[in-house]
């Protein structure tokens, strides 16, 4: 009955096209999909990474306007020395125009500080690894209607403002996550750079990242019945990696507005002007534009690769268990008894269903690649 009276209504909603004996409905499969996603809200997860003081934590509130770091305690000198490589999390609910967005971020300070930057990204590497641990087991699990996704869908890697391009750590750091994570190469602090210098360093950074063959995040190609202006703003995008970002807390006036920037002796920076940095292209990229994208590779691409690698060692590893060509010579085994006989059964069964479970990923990931 209830059903029914909803059923009616939403009928009604749809106006003067149920009149209408072409029309059968389906059009109406995308509002259907807004309305269950708006209920349902969004969740996003941004990496950060970087030297420590390269202005990750400025950057992160200025682009969400929110204070996720109110509470930070700042360390004096003496505790940072102390201080190991530890990653903390943030989450905010933040919510605008009715629609909810659950943003975590993930900072990773005090990385490449040491004096010795040996694997200095290893706590990072396995912080996203195990992410996809936690999804594949909720996944593999009985419950999987509410699982909770903390994979990372990007990474924001600040690449200092001085000196000549990347250096050694930032190569490294970025080939060791570059297979697990959507990276996005910044120059940070770029008020620190002219004009001429910023079109420098990025023409280098661009060079350095082909040279290396740094998989960086590629924007998805233009179709081509897109309209002008979404292709103008995409070729704009694509030109001007990777961005030069200022980031500022403060709030200061300029030509007779309030606007976010840093002030300084000889004038004003202003964060959200696109003539001083490319912090608004950022920003809409990664909120406007291609979050959905970003997501979607980390599912299809980063993830399946994860998946795929999981399950393949574990079926051989089964397969090196319950290997009878063993070369070792075949000695007559004594009579199993009840218990051994139950527990070849259990291994024998567990065998079948990673076997099933292998064939059954194959034959999607075939389906897909068709
Ligand atoms: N010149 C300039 N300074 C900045 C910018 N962004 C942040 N800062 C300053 O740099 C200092 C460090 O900024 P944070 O945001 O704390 O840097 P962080 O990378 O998060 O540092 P850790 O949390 O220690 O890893 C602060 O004094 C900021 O005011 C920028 O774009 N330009």
């Amino acid at each position: 009955m209830t059903t029914n009276i909803r059923y009616k209504s939403r009928m009604m909603k749809s106006g003067n096209d149920t009149n209408d004996k072409q029309y059968v409905g389906f059009a109406t499969l995308p509002n259907q999909v807004h309305r269950k996603s708006v209920k349902k809200g969004f969740d996003f997860t941004l990496m950060v990474a970087g030297e420590s003081g390269l202005g990750k934590s400025t950057l992160v509130n200025s682009l969400f306007l929110t204070d996720l770091y109110k509470d930070r305690k700042l360390l004096n000198a003496e505790e940072r020395i102390n201080q190991t490589v530890e990653i903390t999390k943030h989450t905010v609910d933040i919510e605008e125009k009715g629609v909810k967005l659950k943003l975590t971020i993930v900072d990773t300070p005090g990385f490449g500080d040491a004096v010795n930057n040996n694997e200095c990204w290893k706590p990072i590497t396995d912080y996203v690894d195990q992410q996809f641990e936690q999804y594949f087991r909720d996944e593999s699990g009985l419950n999987r209607k509410n699982i909770l996704d903390n994979r990372v869908h990007c990474c924001l890697y600040f690449i200092p403002p001085f000196g000549h391009g990347l250096r050694p750590v930032d190569v490294e750091f970025m080939k060791a996550l570059h297979e697990k994570v959507n990276i996005i190469p910044l120059i940070s602090k770029a008020d620190c750079l002219t004009p001429n210098e910023v079109k420098k360093l990025k023409g280098r950074v661009r060079d350095e990242i082909e040279h290396f063959g740094i998989k960086v995040y590629q924007f998805p190609e233009c179709d081509s019945d897109e309209e002008e202006e979404f292709k103008q703003m995409d070729k704009e995008l694509k030109e001007c990696t990777p961005f030069a970002v200022i980031g500022s807390n403060t709030v200061v006036e300029a030509r007779g507005q309030r606007v976010r920037g840093r002030l300084y002796p000889w004038g004003i920076v202003e964060v959200e002007n696109q003539s001083h940095c490319d912090f608004v292209k950022l920003r809409n990229m990664l909120i406007r534009s291609h979050m959905h994208d970003l997501k979607d590779v980390t599912c299809d691409v980063h993830y399946e690769n994860y998946r795929a690698n999981c399950i393949q060692e574990m079926t051989s590893k089964l397969a090196q268990d319950n290997r009878t060509d063993s070369p070792l010579p075949i000695l007559p085994l004594p009579t199993p008894d009840g218990e051994t006989e139950k527990l070849i059964k259990m291994k024998d069964d567990e065998l079948k269903r990673m076997q099933e479970m292998l064939e059954k990923m194959q034959q999607q990931m075939h389906e897909k690649d068709q």
